[in-house]
């Protein structure tokens, strides 16, 4: 009875170091860092940004926090009852904080909601014709929107749709908004990425995944393409005052994880885990918050960052033959050549 005793004395012991350890984590360590040093809450006064979905988790959380800098915020979404509903909430959010502001009426930022269906070359093409006749400026683009490890699918015009839309729907987005960029400048692109990009290969042969499809290394391959992407562009930039970065955000909390099937008890404890050791959107989105805006960033362009610092890519990622056929095919794949 006395080991008995001793055990389950033991074991509570060990459930509650570990639950408080847990909720040190959450709680009291510093994670969530506040980034934007040098700038105040009008930092992006008189900016337009645009966020592609931005209606979930790390979208939604960089839209709220560069509207509260001040920022005309168009929120780039494929589902318009859901972007409302977040934009509703993020202007009632707003509002709580600072009771004189009005962010519909041009007071501290102003959210904006336009359908596009990164899915769809024809609605990627629809919605920037209705930017480019609507908008004087552009000062942020932020690719941010992604898919992640869905059953096979395809888009509309038939790509694979973790690479049609993580990368070749951004990639026609970024080139048709370019003039605007161009004609704003400074002005900057952001692509969220991950750093899941190194289980990944652009492999020029099956691009559609029609041999075989790995939904893992499907969403690898197309966070690769966004670096490549990243870096290709940049060269072509090079003398515009237009700058483009790439991040990855860490491990986050968010509705991306959507297609894992998960069996309904341990989800518990799934939940348990990726709310003990994931960010918050919050705190994930802080690297996207800084490269829009931080003057720190300011002429910086073609970089990896990971936590708002700098970060080393792996050689495949920087290989410059791979970058420019990459962005040939893209080319070609999306009709832009035609
Ligand atoms: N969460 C994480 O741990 C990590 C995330 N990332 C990257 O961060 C980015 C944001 O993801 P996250 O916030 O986590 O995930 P969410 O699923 O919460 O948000 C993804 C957003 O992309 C939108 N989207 C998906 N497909 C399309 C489409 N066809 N056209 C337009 N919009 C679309 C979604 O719209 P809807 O709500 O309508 O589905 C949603 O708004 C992604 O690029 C992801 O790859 C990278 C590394 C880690
Ligand atoms: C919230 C949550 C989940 C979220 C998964 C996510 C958000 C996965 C992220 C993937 C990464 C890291 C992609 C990198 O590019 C689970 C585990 C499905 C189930 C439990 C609750």
């Amino acid at each position: 009875p006395a080991a008995m005793t001793l055990a389950t004395a033991a074991a509570l012991l060990a459930a509650l170091g570990g639950a408080l350890w847990l909720a040190t984590r959450r709680f009291v360590s510093p994670r969530v860092q506040r980034l934007h040093r040098g700038g105040g809450p009008g930092l992006m006064h008189g900016k337009t940004v645009l966020i592609t979905g931005a209606n979930s988790g790390l979208g939604r959380a960089t839209a709220a926090e560069l509207l509260r800098l001040g920022a005309r915020v168009i929120m780039g979404c494929r589902d318009r009852a859901r972007a409302e509903e977040a934009a509703g909430q993020l202007r009632r959010e707003l509002q709580a904080e600072e009771p004189g502001s009005d962010p519909g009426a041009g007071g501290a930022g102003e959210l904006v909601v336009r359908e596009l269906d990164l899915a769809s070359l024809r609605s990627v093409r629809a919605f920037c014709q209705e930017i480019l006749q609507e908008e004087p400026r552009l000062d942020v683009l932020i690719n941010n929107a992604g898919i992640f490890q869905c059953p096979y699918m395809k888009t509309e015009d038939g790509f694979e749709m973790q690479f049609g839309v993580n990368h070749l729907g951004h990639f026609l987005l970024t080139n048709l908004l370019l003039g605007l960029l161009k004609s704003s400048a400074p002005s900057r692109i952001v692509v969220v990425s991950s750093k899941l990009y190194k289980y990944g290969d652009i492999n020029f042969e099956d691009l559609n995944s029609e041999q075989s499809y790995n939904k893992s290394f499907c969403y690898s391959r197309s966070k690769l393409a966004n670096i490549l992407f990243t870096r290709e562009l940049a060269r072509r930039l090079e003398g515009t005052n237009v700058t483009v970065n790439v991040l990855h955000p860490g491990m986050v909390r968010t509705n991306l994880g959507r297609h894992i099937h998960i069996p309904p008890l341990v989800k518990p404890l799934f939940n348990l885990v990726s709310w003990a050791f994931f960010k918050t959107p919050v705190e994930g989105a802080q690297t996207s918050i800084y490269l829009a805006s931080s003057p720190e960033v300011e002429g910086v362009s073609g970089r990896y960052f990971g936590d708002c610092k700098e970060e080393e890519l792996l050689p495949k990622a920087m290989d410059e033959s791979v970058a420019r056929k990459l962005w040939d095919i893209s080319e070609v794949m999306v009709g832009m050549l035609k």
